[in-house]
Parts: structure tokens; C-alpha cells; sequence
């Protein structure tokens, strides 16, 4: 999933609309309605009177889709591609080719073959038939969808046998003297059982953004919903097409507001759409954007942004005072940065992309667009990982590479024996620890599988500049070196690095006091190295790098990632949580993955072993990288899951967990 800034967004906006012909307020038409399907879908999760529903997950797609596993466990396996979930009962299973279930209270139906929708409520619902098939259940159990292009609902009831296209089998039944069933359905997306119990206030201001919430309040209108338009400012002063969809709004008569002018209290509705501000915004909201942001906050009603919460940097993720909180952010066409990155990723809640009819692959063509969401397929499809880890049958550890990892001291032994054992469990075919000889006794045989090469430390249990000749010896015959965990600071270490630096015809992992050393030293001028360089540095690490405060660097962790990987050609995993991982050619990945719980010692420690491991495996640095913190990630989720408690996870449990 691309990632773009809000000047990459306008230029594919511009594109669309120019190059393609396709009119703007087509597309504002359809960020409305995907802003009321969402609205509606917050509705029917949270049933009439709900409380605020704040979450934090991204999904892409359909209306409602990707409200995964709250209750029930959804049963979506299914051939082509498929979305199910499940809210309270059974998702049903996923049929052939695109197929979306989603159940709320009841049992999902079977998808049929072909494009299949299917929904239910309470009921269970029933097998979706072959060819286009939507089928929604409310309160019963729903029927079966028949062959070709097929809508069926059902309410209350049990559904009949769908209408389906195939006239041929309708003849037959006639003939027969069957009367088929017959269902008509509504609009299923803006269909709500409890409308007339939700009352919605749109927050409207003056540009495009303003232009969606107009078109949301019409669509909602249409689901039967109660929209109140709320003006931040006065209506007149909208332009173009926000002009076109406030005069149709008007047209309906839609109630309408305007702050400051009229009474206003946000607390009498049942939730609150932000259309105040998108990605034209300007530093921190003024006057009576302020002011309503503010209001809204206070309310504690569940909020849905359009675009982006009203308040946040687009590209940063930066939240400006005051910030929408939204329950819910309809991202419209393409993510934006600024949604992935804290604080922004928690004032967005749950973040749902949409589709408005700008082509994704546009953006594709753009040198400009350089960051992408971390999942499964962008691993596969962009990077080119092998996510099975697949192993070759006729495979033997001289296969799968060799780590040297250089770290630990006396008081710091652990961080090198769990990035050693992680670097194993990454699935290196073999790793060789180079310690000071004083730790020797204390860590020979803690980890069976680890070879251990003892570095001359005088007896002081620290590393010393000497030691740079036997790690240059050894990192002869091995395909990485990774240094850093629990190294610690030594006299000369600057030249001990820059020795290591020079001469070692590996790749290079650099992690914790490796780091430090870097960043005191004037590394621009070593010479350049033939093999790549990751760097793993956390915000504060990041900071002392670049020369800039920890919170300048949390305020645009992409921005910096990218433009320091490019000046020091280096491969840059910026920790925390989503971590970003950023190329020296210029592309940023993302993470998804990653639990709270991994906020403990030794962490770090087992990610620079995961991206050694890989390293070793023959991974390029961006491969290892990007995958290697996606494991990592994916591990720690586990281990919380298992752990019961996530506080009581520790970073070893995340190595027995990859
Ligand atoms: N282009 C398209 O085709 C499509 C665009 N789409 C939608 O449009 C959105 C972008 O729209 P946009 O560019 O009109 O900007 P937007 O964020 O609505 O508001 C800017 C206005 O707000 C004002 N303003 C600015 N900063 C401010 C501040 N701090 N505090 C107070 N006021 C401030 C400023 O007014 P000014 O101060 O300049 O008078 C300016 O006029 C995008 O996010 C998406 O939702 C979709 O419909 C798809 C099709
Ligand atoms: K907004």
C-alpha cells in the first residue's frame, strides 16, 4: 500500500482529473459516499446509542470490511481474494474468486464462486451463489443467492431462493409452476436498522475537505440518517466544488448551521463527521476551526474523518493543538503518510483507505511516491522477499550463511547472546559470537548452537582497539558482521570502527554503542564500502546521529529516515513503534507489525540478530531489513498473545516466538 504525501496526493488528484477526464466532483461524490458507508458501518458496530468505538488498524476496501475478530473468529478462507470478518458470530467461509464477508451477530454464509458479498446480522446467512452475488441477512437466516447476478436480503425473515440471472432455470421453474422467491433489496452499504435513532453533526470547512462532508451529509440522508451541516465558515465563502455539493446539499434542504452565528451543541448528536480540514491545511487550526475541533473533542462522540483527522500533519504525523480524535479516518484514495506515524496514527483510530476513482497505479509512476505500508505483499511484490522462508531440500548450514556478531561485555552480556541466538532463530545456518575472553566462562555453553570466539581483553571483560585485527581475520570467512549490542565505549573505538568500516568485504549491521561511535565520528569521510550498511538506531540513537533532538526526530520519522539514508548511503531502520525502514535509493517501508510489549530490554538486540540472519541467508540490505523487522514485529505479537499479560513479556520470549 503507497504511501504519499499530501503535495504527491494533489499531483495525483491533478493527473486524474487532467490526464484522465475525470471530474473532480466525481471524485469528491465518492469520498462522500465512502465516508457514509463508513459512518453507517461505525453505526451498526456500535448498535444504536454506542459508545465511541476508537480503534487503531488500518483496512483497505469495501464498506465495513476489516473490523476483524471482535468475538467470533472468522472462518475467510477462500480462493482469489477475499476480506471476511466477523463481529460477534461466524464469518462465513470465503467462496472462489473476490469475496467479501463480513457477520455481525451471527453466522456468515458461504461466498459462491465468482464476485461474492456477503453479510449478516444476528442471522445466519446463506451461500452466496456463482457469478455476482450480494446477499446481507438481518435477524434471519438468509437464502441461497442463485447463479449469474444475484441481490438478496433478507430481515426478520428467512430468505427465499435469490433471483438470479440465469432466465433459462427461471423458465424452468415456471414451467414447472414453481413461483420463484423474489427479494428486493436496498442499497446495502447505506442500509441501517436503528437510522432514526443516529443523529449526525458534519463539520464543514471551506475547501474540498469541506466538499466530502457535503456529499457524506447526502448520501447519510439517503440511509435514513439525521445530518446536520455545521459551517466553520460562512457558506458563501466555499468555491468550486465544494460550491457545487453545498448548494445541492441546500437543494434537499439539509439543516445547516453556521458556527459562532447559530446554537450549536455537539453533545445532542449521536456522532460527529470532521470534514473541517484534508491535506490543503496549514499549521495548527485557526479560529473557529479551532474552536469546533476543540468542541468535538469534548463531546465524546464518535468522530469520522474525512481524509485525515482535522489538526494533523499529513506527511508527518505531527498533531498540531487542537487535533481531531477521530474514532474512525476514511483516508480517501492513497494513505497518508502522516496516519502511520505517532502521534497521528493514534489521533487517525481506525484508518480505512478507500478507493474514489483516482488509479493507484498512477501513483506507480511517479519517482515521486517513495513509501509504502510494510505488509506481506508489499514484501513479496516490491521487495522480492520469499515470506515462507521456504528451506531447498538439498540445503546444509554452508547454505544458509555465516553470522559474526562482535558485541557483549562483562556487564552486558546478554545483549550479545540474545542477538546471537535471534541471528540462529532468523535462521543464519551458523553464528559465530566474538566476545571479550573474560565472558567466556559465563556464557560457554548458554546457547548451545552459537560458536564463541574469544577477542583478547587483557581480563577486563571490555573490548579494546586491538581486538579490530582478529575481528577483521574472522569476518573473512563470514557473509555479515553485525556489531553493537552491549559493546559498550572504549578508548579508540572511533578508529577501531573505522577499521572495521574500511575492511571487512561483508555487510555491515550497526546497532547501539556502534552506533554512538558513529555518530561522534566524521564518517563521511572513511573510505566508501562495497558492501551495504544497515544502521538500527532507536529515536534517541537516530538523534544523536543526525545531530537533532529526539523530538524532532519522532516529528518526522519518515522524512529523516529517507533523507539520511540517501545522504550516508545506508540502509536506516528507524525503531519504535511503526518503525520505518528507509533505502539509500529512496524508498521508505512502514512497519505493521509490533505489539506494545516489546518495549523491553534487549529487543533491539534480537532485531539487529533477525537482520543478520537474513543478511546471512543472501537477502539484500533493504530484504533483510524490512523483512527482518516485520518478523520481529510479528514475533512479539505472538509472544504477548502467549505471554497473557504483554507486560510480562521479554525479549527472549520474542526469539522463541520467530
Ligand atoms: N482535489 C480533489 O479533486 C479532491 C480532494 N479531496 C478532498 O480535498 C481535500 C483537500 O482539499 P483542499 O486542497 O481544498 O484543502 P482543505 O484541506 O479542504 O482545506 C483548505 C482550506 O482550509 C483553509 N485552511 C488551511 N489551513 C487552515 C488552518 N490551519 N486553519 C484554518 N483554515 C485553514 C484554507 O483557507 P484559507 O485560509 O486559505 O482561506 C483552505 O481553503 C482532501 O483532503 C480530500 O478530503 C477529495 O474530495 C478527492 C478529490
Ligand atoms: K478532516
Amino acid at each position: 500500500m503507497y504511501l504519499v504525501t499530501a503535495e504527491q496526493m494533489r499531483e495525483l488528484d491533478r493527473r486524474t482529473i487532467e490526464e484522465l477526464g475525470i471530474p473532480a466532483v466525481a471524485l469528491m461524490e465518492n469520498a462522500g459516499r465512502a465516508i457514509a458507508e463508513e459512518v453507517v458501518a461505525l453505526c451498526r458496530r456500535r448498535g444504536p446509542g454506542g459508545g465511541r468505538d476508537r480503534g487503531n488498524r488500518w483496512s483497505n476496501g469495501g464498506s465495513s470490511g476489516g473490523d476483524g475478530g471482535s468475538g467470533g473468529g472468522a472462518d475467510g478462507s477462500s480462493n482469489g481474494s477475499s476480506n471476511c470478518s466477523s463481529s460477534g458470530g461466524n464469518g462465513g467461509n470465503g467462496g472462489n474468486g473476490s469475496s467479501n464477508c463480513s457477520s455481525s451477530g451471527g453466522n456468515g454464509g458461504n461466498g459462491g464462486n465468482g464476485s461474492s458479498n456477503c453479510s449478516s446480522s444476528g442471522g445466519n446467512g446463506g451461500s452466496g451463489g456463482n457469478g455476482s452475488s450480494n446477499c446481507s441477512s438481518s435477524g434471519g437466516n438468509r437464502g441461497n443467492g442463485g447463479n449469474g447476478s444475484s441481490n438478496c436480503s433478507s430481515s426478520g425473515g428467512n430468505g427465499g431462493n435469490g433471483v438470479s440471472g440465469d432466465a433459462a432455470a427461471a423458465e424452468t421453474a415456471r414451467a414447472h409452476g414453481e413461483r420463484a422467491g423474489f427479494q428486493v433489496s436496498g442499497d446495502n452499504a447505506l442500509t441501517l436498522a436503528h437510522a432514526d435513532a443516529e443523529r449526525w453533526f458534519i463539520l464543514v470547512g471551506k475547501g474540498n475537505n469541506g466538499g466530502d462532508g457535503l456529499a457524506a451529509a447526502r448520501h447519510l440522508r439517503e440511509a435514513g440518517i439525521a445530518a446536520t451541516l455545521v459551517y466553520a465558515v460562512p457558506p458563501e465563502s466555499l468555491t468550486g466544488v465544494a460550491a457545487l455539493q453545498r448548494d445541492a446539499a441546500a437543494a434537499l434542504g439539509l439543516p445547516a448551521l453556521q458556527y459562532g452565528r447559530d446554537r450549536l451543541d455537539l453533545a445532542e448528536g449521536s456522532g460527529i463527521v470532521d470534514a473541517l480540514l484534508g491535506t490543503g491545511a496549514a499549521g495548527a487550526p485557526r479560529g473557529a476551526y479551532a474552536e469546533l475541533i476543540a468542541a468535538a473533542n469534548r463531546s465524546g462522540k464518535a468522530i469520522v474523518s474525512a481524509d485525515i483527522p482535522s489538526g494533523l500533519d499529513a506527511d508527518t504525523g505531527a498533531t498540531h493543538e487542537p487535533c481531531i480524535q477521530a474514532s474512525v479516518t476514511v483516508c480517501l484514495a492513497l494513505l497518508k503518510r502522516g496516519l502511520v506515524q505517532y502521534p497521528g496514527a493514534a489521533a487517525a483510530g481506525r484508518v480505512v483507505v478507500r478507493s474514489i476513482g483516482i488509479p493507484s497505479s498512477l501513483a506507480g509512476e511517479e519517482d515521486g511516491v517513495s513509501a509504502h505500508l510494510l505488509t506481506p505483499e508489499v514484501l513479496q511484490q516490491r521487495l522480492g522477499v520469499d515470506v515462507t522462508r521456504r528451506r531447498s531440500p538439498e540445503g546444509h548450514k554452508g547454505t544458509y550463511g555465516h553470522v559474526l556478531l562482535a558485541g557483549g561485555t562483562l556487564r552486558m552480556s546478554g545483549a550479545g547472546l540474545l542477538s546471537a541466538r535471534a541471528a540462529l532463530r532468523a535462521g543464519a545456518g551458523l553464528v559465530t559470537w566474538a566476545l571479550p575472553q573474560q565472558l567466556l566462562p559465563y556464557v560457554a555453553g548458554a546457547a548451545p548452537e552459537l560458536m564463541l570466539a574469544p577477542a583478547e581483553d587483557g581480563g577486563a571483560g571490555v573490548w579494546n582497539a586491538a581486538t579490530a585485527d582478529e575481528l577483521l581475520r574472522l569476518s573473512g570467512q563470514r557473509d555479515v558482521l553485525a556489531i553493537g549490542p552491549g559493546l559498550g565505549r572504549f578508548a579508540g573505538d572511533t578508529e577501531w570502527l573505522r577499521r572495521l568500516w574500511e575492511g571487512t568485504a561483508c555487510p555491515l549491521v550497526l546497532d547501539a554503542d556502534a552506533l554512538n561511535i558513529l555518530a561522534e565520528a566524521d564518517y563521511s569521510g572513511w573510505a566508501q564500502r562495497k558492501h551495504p550498511v544497515i544502521l538500527t538506531p532507536h529515536p534517541g540513537e537516530m538523534a544523536r546521529l543526525a545531530g537533532r533532538s529526539t523530538a524532532e526526530v519522532q516529528a518526522d520519522r519518515i522524512g529523516l529516515a529517507l533523507a539520511y539514508a540517501a545522504e550516508h548511503q545506508v540502509t536506516l531502520v528507524l525503531k519504535g513503534a511503526h518503525t520505518v525502514i528507509a533505502t539509500s535509493e529512496g524508498q521508505a517501508y512502514v512497519n505493521t507489525t509490533g505489539h506494545p510489549g516489546m518495549g523491553t530490554g534487549g529487543a533491539g538486540d534480537v532485531l539487529t540478530g533477525v537482520i543478520s540472519g537474513l543478511l546471512a541467508q543472501g537477502l539484500n540490505a533493504a530484504q533483510a531489513a524490512a523483512f527482518g523487522v516485520y518478523l520481529h514485529g510479528e514475533a512479539g505479537e505472538k509472544a504477548a498473545c502467549e505471554r497473557g499479560n504483554p507486560a510480562s513479556l521479554i525479549a527472549g520470549d520474542i526469539i522463541e516466538a520467530l
